[in-house]
């Protein structure tokens, strides 16, 4: 059978779109990943043809791809790229979607067709709907939707029940474009596949445990969505509790989607929930003043474009998080991301208890730094004499540079190894519905416990490490945040 395979992206002309999904779709187009008999279409309110459509992803593929794009494979690859304006809003406009897609494929057992939500997520409810009342949420149709999946739990809720009205859990792929990162999907391999770190990896042998996500850059033009989400439902509720529960989730009994998201699943229920009564102890916020990152001046977050000019949203999050269950019960997990910080990183620091008693004069501990970004890189640090005299101690590195590791082999961006899991329909790197709804039900507490206690964002100028608050938040508890040495 002569399989055709449609991929209409909503929101086809937006940032995502343009710096991401489809210079993703032009690699695995080069590297062969794609079926010949293809077309990707864009979709938004904008008039455009076919061919501009191609200029204006032709010019955010060469900026993707810098040296290696390739101005032959370009050429083949856009013959499969269309435009179609319609507004997702208005149900008659699914017309012109569905005369697109019979022309393109009119029997429906030789197609395999895609939605991509990549627009605001109060579009994606409605849009699903559209496309089940007009006939085309076929069976083996596939929705794709981008996070944050709804603004509280009320929101994903009803976004799930309205999208499972047209389209079969199984054929709903809600991205954390998170879990396609190597290195986080390493983290499975190191703690699955390695029979060293399992007897360590509870409570019983672990003092706490950091996930920092930090970005250098600040909101850009996306000021009006960003003004509304806050770091809290930007990052926090969706990828930090992701790399929380690969950290924290038991072994599941496959590597299959089911299997893993079982296991994530009992992690977010098992979070203790933060009250109005714990909010100021275990939560800071934050919003950036003006300042200088990487040598740049840089104007504060309520002088970014589409901000409220007494905005308290906030553009840095820190919190400690405790997991109710047998293997972490006494554990921190603290957690921290913003923007226009210092420096961009994002890293995992497992930091081990102390020996239980001390032989020598400088006895340090164990910690276990997995760096996701900018480098892959997995550091055990040990305590070893310094050569000589006496008996003096010093942590050194067990370093693996994952890029080094494996010279040989191109890495994957996030997006390129999610569209085509979606494409194979292999849902195991994705959320499942109760995945979402578990950890919105975490944040909106806090969410409201903010709300409750009126708790303003601590300013901090751009360039730092974040508010202060967020220093001594560890501070109290005799802690400190993990800062590699610089290079
Ligand atoms: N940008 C990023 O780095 C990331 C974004 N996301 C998520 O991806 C989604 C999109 O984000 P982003 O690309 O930044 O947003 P943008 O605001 O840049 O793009 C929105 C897109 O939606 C289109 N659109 C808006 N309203 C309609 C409508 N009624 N009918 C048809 N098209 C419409 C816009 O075009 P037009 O106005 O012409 O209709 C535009 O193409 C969001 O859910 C976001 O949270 C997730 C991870 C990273
Ligand atoms: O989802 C998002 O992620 C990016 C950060 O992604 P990364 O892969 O560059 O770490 C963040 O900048 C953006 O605000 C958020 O929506």
């Amino acid at each position: 059978m002569n399989q055709q395979l449609l991929i209409y992206v909503f929101g086809g002309t937006g940032d995502l779109a343009l710096s991401k999904l489809i210079p993703a779709l032009y690699v695995l187009f080069k590297d062969r990943c794609l079926p010949e008999q293809m077309q990707i279409i864009g979709i938004s309110r904008k008039k455009m043809s076919d061919a501009e459509y191609r200029q204006l992803t032709e010019k955010s593929c060469r900026s993707f791809e810098g040296q290696a794009f390739d101005a032959a494979s370009w050429q083949q690859f856009n013959r499969h790229l269309a435009y179609l304006s319609l507004d997702a809003s208005h149900a008659a406009e699914y017309a012109k979607l569905k005369a697109h897609l019979l022309q393109q494929a009119p029997n429906a057992a030789e197609r395999t067709v895609i939605y991509y939500l990549a627009t605001a997520p109060q579009l994606f409810a409605s849009i699903a709907n559209h496309i089940g009342t007009i006939g085309l949420a076929e069976a083996n149709a596939r929705i794709v939707i981008e996070k944050p999946l709804g603004h509280s739990l009320a929101s994903a809720l009803a976004i799930n029940q309205q999208i499972g009205q047209s389209f079969a859990e199984e054929n709903i792929y809600r991205i954390d474009h998170y879990l396609g990162k190597e290195t986080v999907q390493n983290l499975m391999a190191l703690r699955f596949a390695n029979a060293l770190f399992e007897p360590v990896w509870r409570a019983a042998h672990i003092d706490h445990v950091q996930i920092s996500v930090l970005e250098t850059v600040g909101i850009g033009s996306r000021g009006e969505y960003y003004d509304q989400a806050g770091a809290m439902r930007d990052m926090l509720q969706n990828h930090l509790l992701q790399l929380l529960c690969l950290i924290a989730m038991e072994a599941p009994m496959r590597f299959d989607a089911e299997a893993v998201r079982n296991e994530k699943v009992k992690v977010l229920q098992a979070l203790k929930p933060i009250t109005s009564a714990s909010v100021q102890e275990k939560t800071v916020r934050g919003q950036y003043t003006a300042g200088t990152v990487n040598g740049e001046s840089v104007a504060a977050y309520y002088f970014e474009k589409n901000v409220n000019n007494d905005s308290d949203t906030e553009t840095f999050v820190a919190l400690e998080a405790e997991i109710d269950n047998w293997r972490w019960a006494g554990v921190p997990f603290y957690l921290r991301t913003g923007k226009r910080l210092a420096q961009k990183t994002s890293e995992i620091v497992i930091q081990f208890k102390p020996v239980p008693h001390y032989l020598f004069n400088n006895n340090a501990v164990n910690r276990l730094i997995i760096r996701l970004q900018p480098e892959e890189r997995i550091t055990l640090e040990l305590m070893a004499k310094i050569p000589g005299k006496g008996m003096n101690l010093q942590p050194v590195a067990l370093d693996i540079d994952l890029a080094n590791a494996f010279k040989t082999t191109r890495r994957w961006d996030a997006y390129e190894r999610l569209l085509l899991d979606v494409i194979e329909a292999d849902s195991t790197l994705f959320m499942r519905r109760d995945e979402v709804e578990a950890a919105w039900q975490w944040v909106d507490g806090i969410l409201r416990a903010w709300k409750a206690n009126a708790k303003q964002p601590k300013a901090y100028a751009a360039g730092s490490d974040g508010p202060e608050d967020a220093r001594q938040m560890l501070a109290h508890q005799g802690r400190q945040w993990f800062k590699a040495p610089a290079k």
